[in-house]
């Protein structure tokens, strides 16, 4: 008898929990279906079989991943085949892709619509940890983001900037000194690592008067805990399970970015308690642009934009954003000199006629750097870092006479411009001379820092970093790529030369 009540009440259960499991799966089914009806308008790759309903074109994306390629190419192929409006899923994630000037000057260039949170939720937080918070990246609305911007704002401005040129030269001369001790003409540099740490050690410096040392030390624990950050994020991207699974793996992926995270956040904290300790003190402090801010704020006593833990968020978005960034520019850059020789040497020719014979470079004389300019901002738009920008609709927007309603996710693509020919003349030529002055007819084609008031803040600091670098290198150096190194690129969070820019140097004679 009881034996049959227990059997009773298990089959019970289970039909409880395959009815409950039954009912969420129909409900998730018919929301999938949902999304894809809502935007069946809007053309779009096809996706094949119940792989292709539930997962989208996110499987496209790890293809892409694994081949050491950027998902933007797939979406270079949909343009080509589908137009200037592409709808992609990612999961049951509709995004809207628009290759259009026009809306890009709309999009980006209006207050109207703010970022979304499903495309900077992995900024925000990874893996489950705080990381960039309400940074001025990751802050989604503008009247949020305004007053922290205005904050920020004169510290990154040009002038501001001419005053750290001694920090940016030191942070190169560094850099020659270590790479002096392999320049025999066989031994490969893997360019990009070099540029990560010394990038880190400039921003460091020149943000936080912090002397990091990561060009020097091997075992800088600051480094290894940016690349595991890195490593985190990109994995929550491509396998967003990881965020919950149970698996060992995931859980020691999450205690180790957690971990890093922590690191990163104390670290902050440490540098600006003591900051304003000695501010309190009337001590002797250096100008950087955590003086800059901490002046601004009054040491947080009056009501300010910002609170410590805000300012901790921005400690570590100046870290982040400011750093790999610039270092794949940088690695990008030449790699592009390595396969034109003849640019390398016109570029060569510019440095040596503004170098004479100087050891630090002031800001007139990288002014003079015109042709470098030209050659980054070629390598900018081919090669952009950040490959575009994400913005939810605040209004129902109609573009090329497809409908958009209210809350889509829509997408520029900046990488994606750059290959189309109505806009640029022979696309995939590296051509810096496109960018002479006279002939530069990239509007709102080309947006590698992005545009209007959520662009990037740090664009002057980036190329007065960039033309010190490049410009100290190519005049201590000739650079040899080691050959088998094509255009293949890592498309984790920032695109980078899968190949590292590895290259032989030796001393310019
Ligand atoms: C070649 C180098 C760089 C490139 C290509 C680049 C690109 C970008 C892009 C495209 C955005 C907009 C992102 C979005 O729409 O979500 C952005 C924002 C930002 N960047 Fe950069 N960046 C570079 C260097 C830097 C540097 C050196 C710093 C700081 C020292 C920096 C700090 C920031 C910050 C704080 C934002 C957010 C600005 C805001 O929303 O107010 N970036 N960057």
């Amino acid at each position: 008898m009881a034996a049959v009540t227990i059997a009773t009440c298990l089959f019970g259960l289970v039909a409880v929990f395959l009815t409950c499991g039954g009912i969420m799966l129909g409900a998730f089914v018919l929301f999938v279906h949902y999304q894809h009806r809502k935007f069946a308008h809007i053309p779009s790759a096809p996706r094949k079989g119940l792989k292709g309903f539930f997962l989208g074109h996110a499987p496209v994306m790890v293809e892409y991943h694994k081949r050491n390629q950027s998902f933007n190419d797939a979406i270079v192929e949909m343009m080509r085949e589908y137009g200037h409006v592409v709808a992609i899923f990612l999961l049951f994630q509709p995004i809207i892709l628009v290759f259009d000037p026009d809306f890009v000057k709309g999009i980006l260039c209006t207050n109207t619509h703010p970022k979304p949170y499903k495309a900077y939720k992995l900024f925000k937080k990874i893996l489950g940890t705080r990381f960039l918070g309400n940074g001025l990246v990751s802050v989604l609305d503008y009247e949020t983001h305004a007053p922290k911007r205005a904050l920020l704002n004169p510290a990154f401005n040009r002038k501001y900037l001419q005053g750290m040129m001694g920090q940016f030269n030191a942070g190169a001369d560094v850099l020659i000194e270590k790479l002096s001790h392999k320049a025999d003409g066989k031994t490969e540099v893997a360019m990009l690592d070099e540029f990560n740490r010394t990038t880190l050690d400039i921003i460091a410096k020149v943000a936080f008067g912090m002397d990091l040392n990561i060009t020097l030390d091997d075992n800088s624990p600051f480094r290894k805990a940016v690349s595991t950050i890195f490593a985190g994020a990109d994995l929550e991207k491509t396998y967003p399970t990881t965020a919950f699974s149970p698996l060992p793996a995931a859980r020691k992926m999450r205690k180790d970015v957690r971990d890093s995270i922590n690191f990163l956040r104390e670290t902050g904290r440490r540098c600006i308690e003591e900051r304003l300790k000695a501010m309190e003190k009337q001590e002797e402090v250096p100008s950087d642009i955590l003086t800059h801010i901490l002046k601004e704020v009054d040491g947080f006593k009056k009501e300010s934009a910002i609170d410590l833990e805000g300012l901790i968020d921005e400690f570590i978005t100046l870290f982040i954003a400011g750093q790999e960034t610039t270092a794949n520019l940088l690695g990008f850059a030449l790699l592009e000199l390595g396969h034109h020789p003849e640019v390398m040497h016109r570029l060569k020719t510019e440095v040596e006629a503004v170098f004479e014979d100087k050891d630090l470079l002031e800001y007139a004389d990288i002014s003079q750097l015109t042709y470098m300019m030209q050659v980054l901002k070629e390598t900018l738009r081919l090669w952009p870092p950040v490959t575009g920008s994400a913005r939810g609709l605040a209004c129902d927007v109609v573009v090329k006479g497809y409908k958009l309603p209210k809350g889509t996710i829509v997408s520029v693509s900046s990488y994606v411009m750059a290959r189309m020919e109505e806009y640029f003349h022979d696309p995939l030529q590296f051509e810096p001379d496109r960018f002479k002055a006279s002939d530069d007819k990239s509007h709102y084609a080309y947006f590698p820092f992005s545009l209007g008031s959520r662009n990037c803040i740090g664009q002057q600091f980036a190329l007065i970093e960039a033309r010190v670098l490049l410009a100290k290198l190519l005049h201590r150096f000739e650079f040899n790529l080691v050959p088998g190194q094509g255009h293949g690129v890592l498309d984790e969070i920032t695109l980078k030369p899968a190949g590292r820019c590895r290259n032989y140097l030796t001393p310019v004679e």
